[in-house]
């Protein structure tokens, strides 16, 4: 391989949402690169190295049987590495399993893990998700209900979709042809308020230009966190908060009703009560995430993180020099924000209120 660098894309997503029928238009279509794929796929088998084309000539390695965000992230370098001693090519393109979350598969391929970094010559250019619009509207629209089929229970398929929506600097909204016009408008105001930053594109069959997704030198660390929809709704200073996207009169997230606000606490919740209240989760809320401060646990921070159907809360940390409060943001279509204040309201600890600290503590929640 030539020592000059090599740029690599990262293309993650949802299961079935397009992510090998993007990987073999790249291949057919590369431009004036030489492109190299890793597949990570869950099974014994790697499927989606099968489906991809012409794999004898191409470098095309496949990671099956585990996921390369959290157990084969050492492979993945490795492989990379391997793939960089033995074969000649001068972009890698790095297809994650549906379930992988984006965040550790970046943070391999800049910060290396605790068996070895990659060589020097590789850089992140981009970090891809591709979303299935059908599955989307589906997962998130209440009336539908969809089997939420994780793999592991403490991390729900609709989390790791909002953490690919969440972290990525490329959209693709795929399977467009699936979804009427008017639900896809819908479902681009939700994105653009979990996803202020990304560049969002409409796909069929993962069709886009190859410099979309290669090349783009848009990777950023730590802007692709501080940007994620949530924490910039967090640090906002007012509690209203739709994201301007740009300078139109009516933002396309208020004309499909999306909205995000942040509600801010400096008293405790009773614990029984916001347990109670996360059990009967409003459905409009489409994403919530943060942190709250439970009376029952006064040295620790209780997180929150909500993706559709999916509500969890359970100790993140301690709070240790800092004062305790509570922090959450909502995102949702159609939000009664007034009720919801009302209602969360109610959860906090009245002044005169005394806490039964022997009683059963709710935190953890197991994930609903
Ligand atoms: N109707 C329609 N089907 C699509 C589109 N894009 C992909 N498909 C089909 O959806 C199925 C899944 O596509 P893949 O590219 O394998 O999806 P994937 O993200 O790699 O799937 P996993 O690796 O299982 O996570 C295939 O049958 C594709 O032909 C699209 O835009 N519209």
């Amino acid at each position: 391989m030539s020592t000059s660098e090599v740029p690599i894309t990262v293309i993650s997503g949802p299961l079935g949402a397009g992510k090998t029928t993007l990987v073999n238009h790249l291949l057919k279509d590369p431009g004036d690169r030489r492109i190299a794929v890793i597949v990570n796929d869950m099974g014994d088998i790697n499927v989606d190295a099968e489906l991809i084309a012409d794999q004898t000539e191409k470098g095309v390695i496949d990671l099956s049987n585990g996921c390369i965000c959290c157990r084969l992230q050492d492979d993945l370098v490795t492989q990379a590495t391997r793939l960089a001693e033995e074969r000649s090519f001068d972009y890698l393109v790095v297809e994650a399993s549906g379930i992988s979350e984006p965040i550790p598969i970046a943070q391999a391929l800049t910060e290396g893990t605790e068996e070895g970094s990659l060589p020097d010559q590789f850089r992140l250019d981009t970090t891809v998700s591709v979303i299935d619009a059908y599955g989307f509207w589906k997962a998130f629209n209440p009336e539908e209900s969809l089997p939420d089929a994780a793999p592991d229970p403490e991390r729900p398929l609709t989390e790791v979709l909002i953490d690919q929506i969440e972290f990525c600097e490329v959209l693709l909204l795929n399977k467009c042809d699936m979804v009427p016009e008017a639900a896809l408008e819908s479902i681009e105001a939700v994105i653009r308020e979990l996803q202020p930053r990304a560049t969002l594109h409409r796909t069929t069959y993962s069709e886009v230009d190859s410099d979309t997704v290669l090349d783009t030198g848009l990777f950023d660390f730590e802007e692709a966190q501080r940007q994620q929809g949530w924490k910039r709704t967090l640090a906002s200073k007012s509690e209203d908060t739709n994201h301007d996207h740009g300078a139109t009169a009516v933002s396309a997230a208020e004309a499909h009703g999306v909205e995000s606000f942040a509600y801010r606490r400096e008293q405790p919740f009773h614990p029984e009560r916001f347990d109670g209240w996360l059990d009967d989760w409003d459905g409009e809320i489409i994403r919530a995430k943060g942190f709250a401060w439970v009376a029952s646990r006064p040295e620790t921070v209780v997180g929150v993180s909500q993706a559709g159907p999916s509500v969890q809360a359970g100790p993140i940390g301690e709070w240790g020099d800092d004062d305790p409060a509570t922090r959450l943001v909502f995102i949702g279509s159609g939000l009664d924000r007034n009720t919801l204040v009302e209602d969360l309201d109610t959860c906090l600890v009245a002044s005169n209120e005394q806490i039964n600290q022997d009683a059963d503590d709710p935190f953890p929640r197991e994930s609903s």
